[in-house]
């Protein structure tokens, strides 16, 4: 269903997926399970007065190549936790984005706030290895999932005790996330097909995500002034990546975006 860059995408995730899943099985996998540690849960932190941030580790894109370079994402991750974000956001895909499950796995070891790992989430098996390497929360993408696909990656997060960032591009998929019960919307502000970034989608978007569900402001964030007008179009949360890996000062960078009200 997906085309474009996001289906080439998928179409590369999908090749190394069944590599992993050649070498540990979806057994192995639940197996290994037991001995996580239980998920955090971000909500009391994105549900607090002001807004929360989402950090993102991430070392490249297909919209901006190579971004920064990242030796060790522990040391970042330990600056966005000091900066107090909410949560931190691990690109896990490896082609386009350069990350993996070993960034993951290292930040865990290094910070105790809750992990989302992001990737393009198309297969149960993927959201029992970001367990297995402990994140708290994954990225489900109605763009990149049909319904039942969608509905099912759900519960399973939601099964495993973890939470899912629900996202969205469009009206359509507004709806469909709203249809879903996700507690999470994220809205993306970056198209897909073109991979800019139009900077009035959260405010037209958020008015069809109730109140009640935690509304999440995605991409293009480069400072406190864009998320005081998210803010005050309804967002709770703010995911930011590439404003916050070319700051000299990530933990600063965080600590402006964070707590900021209308
Ligand atoms: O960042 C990209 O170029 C991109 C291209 C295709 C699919 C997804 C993409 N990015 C993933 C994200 O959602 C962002 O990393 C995240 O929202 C942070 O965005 P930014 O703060 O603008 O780096």
């Amino acid at each position: 269903m997906s085309e474009g860059v996001l289906g080439e995408i998928i179409a590369g995730v999908r090749i190394d997926l069944e590599e992993r899943r050649a070498g540990v099985s979806e057994a192995d996998l639940r197996a290994a399970l037991a001995d996580v540690d239980p998920p955090r849960d971000p909500m009391p932190h994105f549900r607090a007065a002001g807004s929360s941030v989402i950090a993102e580790v991430k070392r490249r894109s297909p919209s901006k190549g190579a971004l920064a370079d990242i030796p060790d994402p522990a040391v970042l991750a330990r600056a966005y936790a000091r900066g107090g974000a909410g949560a931190i956001s691990v690109l896990t895909e490896q082609r386009r984005f350069g990350g993996s499950l070993a960034d993951l796995r290292a930040v865990r070891a290094a910070v105790d706030v809750p992990l989302l790992r992001k990737d393009f989430t198309v297969e149960p098996y993927q959201v029992l290895e970001a367990r297995a390497a402990g994140a708290d929360l994954v990225l489900l993408m109605c763009s990149a999932l049909d319904d039942d696909s969608l509905r099912a990656l759900y519960e399973l997060t939601r099964e495993l005790g973890m939470r899912a960032l629900v996202e969205v591009h469009d009206e359509t998929e507004t709806e469909r996330a709203v249809a879903l019960g996700a507690e999470l919307v994220g809205v993306n502000a970056r198209n897909l097909k073109t991979l800019t970034v139009d900077g009035d989608t959260f405010a037209r978007l958020a008015p069809g995500i109730p109140d009640d569900r935690v509304k999440v402001a995605e991409s293009g964030i480069f400072g406190a002034a864009d998320v005081a007008r998210v803010v005050a179009e309804g967002a709770r949360v703010v995911l930011v990546g590439e404003a916050l890996v070319k700051d000299g000062d990530p933990e600063s960078a965080v600590r402006s975006m964070t707590g900021v009200t209308q």
